[in-house]
């Protein structure tokens, strides 16, 4: 790992945690500036998909051979919030995943700039200069092949190439593809995008989005009370309070791994539906997990769901007896699915 600047670095507003070795920045102010060169990736890396990681670990690949820090720079919230307001897309990962993620692909650096509408109106022009030259003092950038920058997403790999002449820095694109399985071979690379992540999550292929994320999709909450009528049924369901824009899958029942804040060793298979509960003429839309081997409170617990496999929709029942008998058998499918 290299050394890069002070662990800890107060500034107006900018934070800086150290975890795992890995510098955690937040804001422009908080990148040293007074450091060496470096090897830097940037991106909204939502998802961290198969793309994702091929380009990261390249920009790792890159920095270790030119014995400089890797950098992985990128912005909070999407863009897309600040440019056009009420368009944020379903997201994949919290922020606070993504550096999990991301971290473990080796970076000596996570880097968050907080995008603001200032942020939106630099130019390519600026951006380069203010950020990548300035602060990161960037030997060399790596981006996707699809990267936009700058005010009106005017920027583009080739004028990352053009300014790196002028300042100093090279620039490289990476592509996006990743290969389906190694056993595949060559010729089996698909091109990977966080809007492809998205559709399958929301078509409720979630089997479609853990091959592309190398990973079953997560979604984290914490749980909050319900109408209480799980338990009653026989099956208590933990329902989980969801970060804003989580992208949730189709309304189904569903074959997840459960985990708890808490309790990292351990994962329970959980039976977990989605949807507005039809047959209680429900009207909000939840997502609620009955946990089996399980008998204990978890309200208020942080917890999350890692969704493996849909095993039907949601149906309306004309009786409780009729929903219970249903969910006897989704349980069996569930563990049919996850084993144990
Ligand atoms: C495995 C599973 C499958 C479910 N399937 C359905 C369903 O097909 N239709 C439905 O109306 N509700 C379904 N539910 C949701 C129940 O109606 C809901 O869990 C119950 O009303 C308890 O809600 P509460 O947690 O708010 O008390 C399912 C729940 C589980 C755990
Ligand atoms: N195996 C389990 N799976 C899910 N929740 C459980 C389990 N065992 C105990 N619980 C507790 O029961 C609560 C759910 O009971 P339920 O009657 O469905 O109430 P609510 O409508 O408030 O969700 C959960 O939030 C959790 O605290």
């Amino acid at each position: 790992m290299t050394a890069v600047g002070p662990a800890h670095r107060e500034g107006r507003g900018a934070r800086t945690v150290t975890l795992h070795h890995v510098q955690r920045w937040r804001g422009v102010e908080d990148l040293p500036g007074d450091w060496g060169r470096c090897v830097v990736t940037i991106g909204v890396f939502d998802g961290v998909h198969k793309g994702h990681q091929a380009l990261i670990a390249q920009t790792v690949e890159t920095a270790r051979q030119r014995n400089l820090p890797s950098v992985v720079l990128t912005f909070d919230p999407h863009p897309t919030e600040v440019v056009r307001p009420g368009s944020h897309p379903a997201q994949l990962t919290t922020l606070t995943r993504k550096a999990d993620l991301i971290e473990q692909l080796g970076v000596d650096v996570f880097a968050v700039l907080p995008f603001t509408p200032e942020l939106s109106r630099l130019s390519p022009d600026e951006f380069v200069h203010r950020v990548l030259v300035d602060r990161l003092h960037a030997a060399t950038v790596i981006v996707g092949e699809n990267f936009r920058f700058g005010h009106k997403a005017a920027g583009t790999v080739d004028t990352l190439k053009i300014l790196g002449k002028r300042f100093g820095f090279t620039a490289h694109e990476a592509s996006l593809q990743g290969r389906a399985s190694p056993e595949d071979g060559e010729h089996s690379e698909i091109t990977y995008s966080s809007t492809y992540v998205r559709s399958c999550i929301d078509a409720g292929d979630v089997v479609a989005a853990a091959e592309a994320l190398g990973r079953p999709h997560r979604l984290e909450g914490i749980v909050v009370r319900g109408e209480g009528r799980g338990r009653v049924l026989g099956y208590p369901t933990a329902n989980l309070s969801l970060p804003r824009y989580a992208a949730v899958p189709a309304d189904g029942v569903y074959a997840c791994w459960f985990l708890r804040q808490g309790h990292e060793e351990e994962r329970l298979p959980a039976a977990v539906s989605v949807g507005t509960n039809p047959t209680f003429s429900g009207r909000e839309r939840t997502v609620e997990a009955y946990v089996l081997d399980l008998d204990t409170d978890l309200y208020g617990q942080q917890v999350a769901l890692d969704f493996v496999q849909r095993l039907r929709g949601q149906i309306t029942f004309e009786t409780p007896e009729q929903l219970v008998r249903e969910i006897d058998e989704d349980v069996v499918r569930t563990r049919d699915v996850l084993g144990g």
